[in-house]
């Protein structure tokens, strides 16, 4: 006989693009998404399952996209862009047979896009033009110099290039990323009234023109192991400053993704890695 708490569960699998680490939960038969409280509860690292960002797939918005997806943080709040994400719901709908061929177009809360199966699991996705209007990213308040704003963050000047993929991401170039201060200064920028929805905070270190080291503290879910959005608006800030080329590798502490972004109005690509760790049944 069927056990009732589990027949009653909420199936998902857990996946991780470079690290950065996904429920994805299948919802296009219509059900609701989680509310801000059971995304909380699936994401808590010692009573829950644990995640960066959990995923659901719903129905298509658009004619031609296989499905699309919406993007919850750790802590519950919602996002519009995820860049490992993207890789990994393609991923899964192939793996669901949804999608044929290796091109799908995916709808996400920022846009539809253009996906294509590389070998090894690995996937590229057009992320679209990095958008550096600062009302757009949303920054209010601060002004830049070629570029770069400055914030006077507690007792310390911060300089940074703030970018829109979708989501808001700020870009400090540092010296020496593993001794950043991702966990003090992250928070601190995220909570500035120029941020009125928050931010990604990225700290970059350029080894060479087709390298940048990186590590992101992602709004909503604190420092993660790799952050798709944030490998691209960081390699964007480096290439509009002439830092990089416009093919660059963003190592991050979980992975690598390589970014192509051929001109300024071109659309930006992000490739990398997806695994599928396990499935399981949240019945909590
Ligand atoms: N890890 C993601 C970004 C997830 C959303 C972000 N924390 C936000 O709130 O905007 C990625 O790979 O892009």
């Amino acid at each position: 006989m069927a056990d009732p708490a589990r027949t009653m569960g909420l199936s998902f699998t857990k996946m991780h693009g470079a690290g950065n680490d996904f429920v994805v939960i299948d919802l296009r038969d219509g059900r609701p998404a989680p509310d801000a409280a059971l995304c909380r509860a699936i994401g808590d690292r010692h009573t829950g399952v644990g995640y960066d960002q959990l995923l659901t797939v719903e129905p298509p918005r658009t004619p031609g996209a296989v499905a699309s997806y919406r993007i919850w943080n750790s802590d519950g709040s919602s996002s519009q862009q995820c860049g490992n994400g993207a890789r990994c719901i393609a991923a899964w709908l192939v793996r669901d047979g949804a999608a044929e061929g290796d091109g799908l177009l995916l709808d996400s809360p920022a846009g539809t896009h253009a996906v294509t199966r590389l070998p090894d699991g690995y996937y590229r996705v057009v992320m679209g033009v990095p958008d550096f209007v600062p009302a757009h990213v949303p920054l209010r308040g601060v002004d830049a110099v070629e570029g770069e704003y400055v914030l006077a963050v507690d007792s310390t000047v911060v300089s940074f290039g703030a970018v829109s993929m979708g989501n808001p991401h700020a870009v400090i170039e540092v010296e020496d990323v593993a001794s950043a201060p991702v966990a003090t200064i992250g928070p601190l920028l995220q909570v500035q009234p120029a941020f009125p929805e928050s931010v990604n905070v990225g700290f970059a270190q350029v080894e060479s023109p087709g390298r940048v080291r990186l590590r992101v503290y992602e709004r909503g879910a604190g420092e993660t192991l790799a952050c798709g959005s944030g490998a691209c608006a960081a390699a964007a800030v480096m290439m509009r400053r002439g830092k990089v080329g416009r093919d660059v590798v963003i190592a991050l502490p979980g992975g690598e993704l390589r970014i192509e972004w051929p001109s300024d109005d071109a659309p930006l690509s992000m490739s990398g890695p997806t695994a599928f760790v396990f499935e399981g049944e949240w019945t909590a």
